[in-house]
């Protein structure tokens, strides 16, 4: 048998170039640089030898490449008794994956060589390009048509590139801006995968790396496509049939587009690993033909190739959503599937009560905040309400453990940024969980909201109550929220607004009683989730599922998630002018019980006859 090094010099074009074995990886350990540096030039040295023994196919036309569906191996993650080779080779067979990478982490270099070869002889029958992950010598002991794929832990982009030379593919990871202009403006690489734009979940349930989440890799996306540049772009970390969709679709800003998703277990842990790449396919296809179709410039636009297409076109005006309100909550009411229930992480302040007015809005409260059981409890709930009020370590890991399983499974996630404005804390810490998280609503006072539209200058607050003062243009101000962070937004007080970023409803139900009372807010966010939360049960009983897009901030397709806040929104406000008004209440102390009941009771004839609300924009 050959040595390793031997064997890798014969594969380089019968050079004998010694090797440091240690190094086959290209990842460096800080602590052996020069060791490292001398690998380089070892590798750089088969990289300079004519590969006359190598496959003769003419090199990979770069231009050509299609990133639409980009499989990254992991043969840990094939189900039992599933053979790499033929998974790999069904996955490709119907040419829905469109881009391949092979990854082998902790394998021999022999091994990984060997893997590879075989690989590309199943990557060449389909037309597939293939890259290797991370390991420099490999990649230079194959074809020149095989590129290569590094991390930022791995050797820098600009010593990749210049011992490839210019010929072979090389793609890098980049989880920021200055990333990605070091990748595209330095190292001129071919493409870079975007993320991860969501944890990755270990064993214990806990997010090993720290998420970029869809505004993270929107930022990125739209670096790699300014002043006209057009560097191809792959999301990764998290992306699957579930997440794919929305995931594109809110990622996407101002026509700035990424070219496609890279998944591993998406295909790799299906036994059907064919009809899974398929899935993915089509959901990429469907998404570039919705971007065609608007032109890049309509977030509608895109949605809207996922929307089933509406069976009688309605104008929605007020009358439309009142009686929408109306059903829903009737729905709600009557589920044969029993209370959705509603995941609540909130402040010790107003935990009992957010627990009491849920159960009165006929949900199920569970006010969990342990990272450990969150992974699981997100196959359970109906929604997921984030508030920060009195945030500490471990409630700030259980909200991103169980935000990043919610954005998995689909559940809608309310994040209420609680005195957001008041300390550099706060903002860092919301800041970080809409990074994190896809949030499908954000619901916050006026000081909050200005504050995470850094408007704070228009409102100023002390703590967690709005400070005195009013927006200056609070119809403007949620609809550009919304468009920004791509979700519902509901900003509360005396007059509440509520917008998907296109239609702003303001509602002037609700008594001044509740702002005389603490967590009357925090309390909201759990009846606009339990809203959500049957807005999703509706769309579920009415077809076989909520559409991948199900989640996201636009109100179409199948779930109006729109109609679902509002439905939280108006059962709480309705039911205090009616607490407001009984002969037993007599200031704030005795409100609380009696709101607690009218919550309970209201029905859908109190809706239409008392809701206030009016579109006061569209
Ligand atoms: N003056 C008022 N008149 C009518 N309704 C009000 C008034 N103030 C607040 N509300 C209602 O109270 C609910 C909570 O809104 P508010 O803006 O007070 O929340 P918040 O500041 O987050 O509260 P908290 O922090 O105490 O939980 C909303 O439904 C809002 O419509
Ligand atoms: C009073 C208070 N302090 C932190 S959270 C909270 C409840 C109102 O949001």
């Amino acid at each position: 048998m050959l040595t390793r090094a031997r064997s890798l010099a014969c594969i380089a074009g019968g050079v004998d170039v010694p090797i440091f074995l240690q190094s086959i990886s290209s990842k460096h350990p800080s602590s052996c640089r020069s060791h490292r540096r001398a690998s380089f030039q070892h590798i750089s040295q088969i990289a300079a030898t004519p590969s006359s023994t190598m496959s003769e196919s003419p090199p990979l036309d770069k231009s050509k490449v299609d990133y639409s569906v980009y499989l990254v191996t992991g043969r840990d993650l094939l189900p039992a008794g599933v053979d790499y080779y033929t998974s790999l080779d069904l996955c490709l067979s119907q040419g829905h994956v469109t881009v391949v990478q092979i990854r082998e982490k902790n394998t021999e270099t022999d091994l990984f060589l060997d893997i590879a070869r075989k690989s590309l002889a199943i990557c060449d029958r389909y037309n597939v390009p293939m890259l290797i992950n991370d390991n420099l010598s490999v990649c230079l002991s194959l074809p020149e048509r095989v590129g290569l794929h590094i991390g930022q832990e791995d050797i820098p982009v600009t010593e990749a590139r210049r011992i490839l030379g210019e010929r072979r593919l090389l793609g890098v990871s980049v989880k920021n801006v200055e990333q990605a202009r070091v990748a595209m403006e330095e190292a001129k690489v071919d493409y870079v995968g975007v993320g991860p734009c969501y944890g990755t979940l270990s064993k214990a349930g806990i997010t090993e790396e720290k998420a970029i989440g869809c505004s993270g890799a929107q930022k990125i996306v739209a670096e790699l496509r300014k002043d006209g540049k057009r560097l191809p772009c792959v999301l990764i970390g998290g992306l699957n049939q579930k997440t794919a969709a929305r995931t594109l679709f809110g990622v996407t800003s101002a026509g700035n587009a990424p070219d496609g998703i890279a998944v591993i277990s998406a295909i790799v842990g299906r036994t059907d690993s064919d009809v899974a790449a398929k899935e993915l396919s089509d959901i990429v296809k469907k998404y570039k033909a919705g971007l065609a179709a608007s032109a890049g410039s309509s977030i509608a636009g895109v949605a809207s190739a996922f929307a089933l297409p509406p069976s009688v076109s309605t104008t929605k005006d007020v009358s439309w959503y009142k009686s929408a309100v109306a059903s829903l909550l009737t729905f709600h009411r009557s589920s044969t599937s029993g209370p959705p229930l509603i995941q609540t992480i909130t402040s010790h302040v107003s935990s009992t009560m957010s627990a009491n007015l849920a159960l009165a809005f006929s949900s199920s409260p569970i006010m969990s905040h342990e990272a450990a059981e969150a992974a699981d409890l997100s196959l359970a709930i109906g929604a997921l309400v984030l508030n920060i009020g009195t945030i500490s370590p471990a409630s700030l890991q259980g909200m991103h453990v169980a935000g990043t399983s919610a954005n998995r499974n689909l559940k809608p996630v309310v994040l209420d940024p609680v005195g957001g404005g008041a300390t550099q804390f706060r903002r860092d810490t919301v800041r970080g969980i809409l990074n994190a998280t896809q949030v499908t609503l954000l619901k916050g006072n006026a000081a909050e909201l200005a504050s995470i539209a850094g408007k704070s200058d228009e409102v100023k607050s002390r703590g967690v109550d709005s400070g005195a003062g009013a927006l200056k243009d609070p119809v403007g101000l949620v609809r550009d929220l919304a468009r920004k962070e791509r979700s519902l937004v509901l900003l509360s007080g005396k007059k509440d607004y509520l917008t998907d970023g296109e239609t702003v409803i303001m509602s002037d139900n609700g008594h001044p009683l509740l702002g005389a009372i603490t967590g009357s807010g925090c309390a909201l966010g759990v009846t606009v989730g339990a809203g959500l939360a049957a807005a999703c049960n509706l769309a579920k009983s009415q077809s076989d599922g909520v559409t991948s897009l199900g989640n996201t901030l636009v109100a179409h397709g199948e779930v109006d998630l729109l109609v679902g806040a509002l439905t939280g929104l108006l059962a709480m406000t309705i039911a205090s002018e009616k607490a407001a008004v009984r002969d037993d209440v007599r200031g704030p102390g005795t409100f609380i019980p009696a709101l607690q009941d009218e919550l309970a009771a209201v029905s859908a004839e109190d809706i239409l006859k008392m809701a206030k609300i009016d579109i006061v924009s569209s």
